[in-house]
Formats: C-alpha cells, structure tokens, sequence
C-alpha cells in the first residue's frame, strides 16, 4: 500500500443547492422560481416530485452544518436562493430571506467552515421568466442587481464566490433539450440564453471588482470528456463537436473572449447565431480568480450522419455505470483537466462537483453501505493526486453531494449524498462514502 498526500491547504468539501434542499418554497416571503412552475407542471418530474420539501434545510441547516464539522471539510458550496432575496426578480429586498443566509454563513463561520456561494444555481424568479428570463437581455441587469445585494450583505464573510453553476444546463439543457426548467426546445434560444448567462457573469464579475469585495469569483462549467471511437476523421470531428459541446463553447469566451468558430459555424449551419453585442466578449472574459469545474462522465463517440446536432452517437465501451446511466470514469477527470492546463493556462481550478448516484438501502443503525459510491470517489481521488503531482492548479473539491436531495427532473429516487435522507422524517444518515471521505480529510491523503 502506498499514501498518496494532498498538499495540506487542499479544500476539501461537499456542495449542495438551494432548490435540491431547502424546501419552505413559500416560506418567509419566498417568490416562486422557474422550478416551483416547472415541478408543479404534471409530467416533468419523475412521480411529480417537487422541492416544496426537499430536504427541508430551511429549517434544519443546523443539522448540516453539523454534519460538515463531523466530516472535517474545510469549506462547504451551496447557492443562493434568487427568489428568497428578490420575490418578483428585481424590486424590493426581501429582508427575511436575507435573514436566512445570514443564519447559514454564521453557522458555517462558527463551525470553522468556509462559505463558498453559488449565485445562481438554475432557480431563476419565475416573474423574470414571464418576461423572457435569460432570452431577455434585462435579466442581465437584474441578475447585476441581485449579485450586488449578496456581496455588499455578506463582504468579509464569503470569500469565495461563483455567478454561474453550469451555464450549459441553464441554456441547452433547459432550451434546446427541454429536460429542464423552463422545458424550451429551441437551439436559438439556447444560444441566446448561453450568451446572456455569460455576459450576466462578467458583469457580476465587474461590480464585484468595483464594490472591492473580498475573496475570490470565478464561475462554475460542468466539462465532459469525450474521445473519438477511431481515429477515422469523421470520429475525431464528431468528438470534437461533442466536447465543444459541453466544453469550449462555455470555457472559452470566459477564459479567451472568443467562441470557438468551427461551433460559430456549426450552430449557424443548423440556423442559431450568437446575438453578440459591442463588448459582449470583453465583459464575458473579465478576469476570474478561479475556475470552477463539475466533471461526473464523458465516452467515446463515433459519427453518425443525421445523428443528433452533431451527426455523431456516443459509443457503449464497456464502462461501469452509476444509477444515473452515466460512465464511470476517472481517467476522464484526469483528461479533462489536463486539457483545461493545456488550453487555459495555469489557471487556479476546483472542481465544484463530482459525485455518483447509485441505489441505496437504509441498513441496520441506519448505516447505509454504499461501496460503490465510495469506491467511486476513491477512484476519482486518486485522478486529483495525478493532476496535482502533474502541476494542474487543482486547488480545492467539493463532493456532490453532502445530501442526498430533488434531483431536478429524476426527483428523489436518484440519489448522489454522502449523507442519505429519509424523505419520511427528513433525518440524516452518514453513508459509508461519507466516512471514507472523512477519513481521506482527516489523513490528508488516501492509502492505495
Ligand atoms: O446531476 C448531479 C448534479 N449535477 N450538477 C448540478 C447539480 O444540481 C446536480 O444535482
């Protein structure tokens, strides 16, 4: 057996998100969001579920912080509500949902725990919706004004912040595939969307650098890594469009200012164009402290003429799978972000997300023997310590996630926690991952 140590200031942490867990959805002045309508929307959600519950961490976020002192993490991701703070979007303060937050950070604070805040993570005021949501260039403003009430409430307190958690989601996910809310399912209009999420997080990115708010702000951008099944042209192409897909058309107009042009071409040849407007690159490659990166799968892929978007299929090679179908695969990680050093420089990266989900049994003691699930992440621990030892600025990782909560369209029955939850009494049992990830903190390392 050999230790593999991490550098001693390594942030280990879990993450959560506001809708997954809080529940009290018309509680204390909250607003509705876009997924309150869309979870109310028969259909959309496996068995109807809905984050009116959740995992009721409104009122029990004690019982997390406390959960992430006995982890031993040194910082823990969650977002901001929109609608807690602004009910209609923009407007009026809503002081009781600023309350709230007040209550989490000072709870973190004095568990020793760093606070690291997601802006927006997908839960957009429906109000703002009826009048476009992110296709409408005034959400750009809004979302400014919102950031702004959060870093002048919470300066010196939050340290680390990031506007955006998967820009990808919100906008092809949620527009061109319609698996998400609001459930569009139009290429232009996810286009769009990507494009004004992008520039709302450089102009976020500007007034925090205005105000001299203290820490760090980056952005979140969930990477896959897909590789050509041959080394045919057409299948290295087809993989390059795939990756771009997810990775390039997001990484880099924040990190170089520009769109990948063989995309620009692409999307143009299937109808969408990027409603650029004078300084809209500029503001979106403002300079960031940090980048976040979710990574859970990639593949190989192969083309397929009229296939999908990209006249390309993903091929099945074999890999073990979690409950959410998706390929395990550690080397991924280790690829993906090797191409991030590559591509983007020497950039401080975290990964803000990475996780699995698999079927668990509460047992005996309300243990819950989750063997694959820790087996998952030692295997993706052992990537972090190939990146770090290759010179990757791999700064900090936040395991998805520290409960298990509303995974968006598959519901409750998909769970990702360290932590389980019993949806009945809303108590918390650590799992086995979560001792094995407490055990890797404490040792700061993993035997192998
Ligand atoms: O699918 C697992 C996670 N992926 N990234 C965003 C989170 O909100 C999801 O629960």
């Amino acid at each position: 057996m050999a230790k593999l140590n991490f550098p001693s200031d390594f942030v280990w942490g879990t993450a959560t998100a506001s809708y997954q867990i809080e529940g009290a959805y018309q509680e204390d002045g909250r607003g509705l969001s876009i997924w309150d309508t869309f979870s109310h929307t028969p259909g959309k959600v496996v068995n109807n579920d809905n984050g009116d519950v959740a995992c009721d961490s409104y009122h029990r976020y004690e019982e997390d912080v406390a959960l992430l002192k006995k982890l031993g993490v040194k910082a823990y991701r969650f977002s901001i509500a929109w609608p807690r703070i602004f009910p209609q979007g923009t407007g009026e303060v809503n002081e009781k949902g600023l309350d709230y937050y007040r209550r989490v950070v000072d709870a973190l604070l004095a568990a020793g725990i760093e606070p690291a805040v997601t802006l927006y993570h997908w839960d957009l005021p429906q109000a703002l919706q009826d009048k476009g949501g992110w296709a409408n260039r005034d959400s750009i403003d809004a979302f400014v004004k919102y950031a702004e009430v959060i870093f002048k409430e919470f300066n010196g307190k939050i340290k680390q912040w990031i506007t955006f958690n998967e820009t990808w989601c919100v906008s092809f996910l949620s527009n061109y595939i319609g698996a998400h809310a609001p459930g569009n399912k139009d290429l232009q209009l996810a286009v769009t969307v990507a494009h004004n999420c992008m520039v709302a997080h450089g102009e976020a990115v500007k007034k925090f650098r205005a105000l001299g708010i203290e820490g760090q702000i980056g952005t979140t951008h969930n990477l896959y890594w897909y590789e050509p099944l041959t080394t045919k042209p057409e299948d290295v192409e087809a993989a390059r469009r795939s990756r771009a897909y997810y990775n390039e058309w997001f990484m880099e107009p924040t990190l170089k200012g520009t769109y990948p042009q063989f995309m620009v071409d692409w999307y143009r040849s299937k109808g969408a164009e990027v409603p650029i407007q004078d300084g809209d690159m500029e503001t979106i490659s403002q300079p960031i402290d940090f980048i976040g990166v979710n990574f859970y799968s990639g593949g190989y892929t192969r083309y397929k003429k009229d296939e999908g978007l990209f006249d390309s299929e993903d091929v099945q090679v074999g890999f073990d799978k979690t409950f959410m179908d998706w390929n395990v695969y550690p080397d991924g990680l280790y690829k993906v972000l090797s191409w991030v050093k590559d591509e983007y420089g020497d950039i401080p990266i975290y990964i803000t997300e990475n996780g699995a989900c698999y079927e668990d049994e509460l047992a005996e003691g309300n243990r819950v023997h989750d063997a694959l699930r820790a087996d998952y992440y030692k295997k993706h621990f052992i990537q972090l310590h190939r990146l770090i030892e290759s010179g990757v600025q791999l700064k900090g990782y936040f395991a998805w996630s520290l409960l298990d909560n509303f995974e968006w369209a598959e519901g409750y029955k998909k769970r990702f926690g360290i932590v389980y939850t019993n949806y009945e009494t809303l108590e918390r049992h650590p799992k086995d991952s979560y001792y094995f990830i407490q055990k890797v903190i404490a040792d700061d390392g993993l035997e192998v």
